[in-house]
């Protein structure tokens, strides 16, 4: 493990076992590897049952894991002394009706076993940075869900803990709610706080992580910094594009243009006949390339042929691109039936 790493995972396996004699499976995690380091706000995101919770409650010691290995600051996950140096904000915290946000603080601030001067201390800073300052005495019943997950942010914070771990912190929240707690997270990000969240909202992924691994199936299809996630035998480079073509051409020339615009082509199907006229016919085409110079190619190869490029549309890869088209190829979770070996 490299200095500055806070997370390490390696070939992390969870299978649940259930049903009647115990007899079906769930393999929720499947080696799953990954690393985060400090000062990284490092996104989980894969759609349900990809086994995101399983990954977290394993890293917390909620539950065992059934192989591989996993550490937080280079302690055993799940150990008392990795525990103390994590905060956690479960996807909805309950607090008890009676408390104020300071009142609230207070417990939490003492489970933690902190004194009361830092408690106050802690209070004040956090409940300034949460945007609640001037509500700390008003009973939490009159919360909204935003309020009340930004006061679960300051809960997690106040034994200022070197990682702090978001169970889907914004789920259920409406786009206000979402946006100031989305705005918490920016400020923690942007003052270094080391963060591992779990989400299944792309754009919020998009907005606040600096590297992401994407999930599915119990396995972790590509990993790394937001804009240039990488995974085995994929290529995920969101610097690369889809150009939409549309090539009139000299009929007796298409079968020369397929062949040598086929590495780029994107899917077989991806030749379109828009019109036919006289000897010409006008195609749409769609083509994936991996940079500017790929383009610049694809555009020559058509112009040697003597086609014309009546339309020329470059589609930059989203994330969401990206995202859809990986967990599309992993197909549906990892569940099979059966007695048990
Ligand atoms: N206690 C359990 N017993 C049996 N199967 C379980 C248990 N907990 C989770 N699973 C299964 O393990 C797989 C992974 O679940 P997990 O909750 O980790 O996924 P997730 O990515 O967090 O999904 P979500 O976004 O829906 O919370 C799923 O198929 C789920 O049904």
């Amino acid at each position: 493990m490299k200095d500055g790493t806070i997370v390490s995972v390696n070939g992390l396996q969870k299978t649940y076992r259930g049903g009647w004699l115990r007899s079906s499976h769930v393999h929720a995690l499947s080696g799953v590897t990954l690393n985060a380091d400090a000062g990284q706000v490092f996104g989980l995101l894969g759609p349900n049952g990809a086994g995101k919770t399983t990954l977290i409650k394993i890293l917390l010691g909620v539950i065992r894991s059934s192989g591989g290995t996993a550490s937080l600051f280079g302690l055993p996950a799940g150990s008392a002394a990795a525990r103390r140096r994590v905060g956690y904000l479960p996807e909805s915290l309950r607090v008890d009706r009676h408390h104020t946000a300071r009142t609230a603080l207070k417990y939490y601030g003492r489970l933690s076993g902190l004194d009361g001067t830092t408690i106050r201390r802690r209070s004040d800073e956090l409940l300034e940075l949460v945007g609640l300052a001037g509500r700390d005495r008003e009973p939490v019943r009159q919360f909204s869900k935003g309020m009340l997950q930004r006061l679960g942010l300051a809960q997690a914070l106040m034994h200022d803990p070197d990682l702090l771990v978001l169970d889907e912190p914004t789920d259920g929240l409406d786009p206000v709610g979402r946006s100031e707690v989305r705005q918490v997270i920016e400020r923690l990000r942007d003052a270094g706080k080391t963060i591992l969240m779990n989400s299944h909202i792309l754009h919020e992924v998009e907005l606040v992580c600096t590297h992401l691994a994407i999930m599915a199936k119990g396995r972790v299809l590509a990993s790394g910094p937001i804009n240039n996630l990488s995974g085995p035998g994929i290529e995920v480079s969101q610097s690369a594009m889809t150009i939409h073509m549309e090539i009139e051409l000299e009929r007796s020339k298409l079968e020369t243009l397929q062949e040598q615009l086929q590495p780029m082509m994107s899917t077989d199907s991806a030749w379109q006949l828009v019109r036919s006229k006289e000897s010409n016919d006008l195609w749409r085409v769609q083509l994936d390339c991996d940079e500017q110079a790929d383009v610049d190619a694809s555009v020559d190869v058509v112009r040697s042929l003597d086609g014309s490029i009546v339309t020329l549309q470059p589609h930059r890869h989203t994330l969401e691109h990206t995202f859809m088209r990986l967990v599309q190829q992993a197909g549906s979770p990892g569940r099979d039936a059966g007695p048990t070996p």
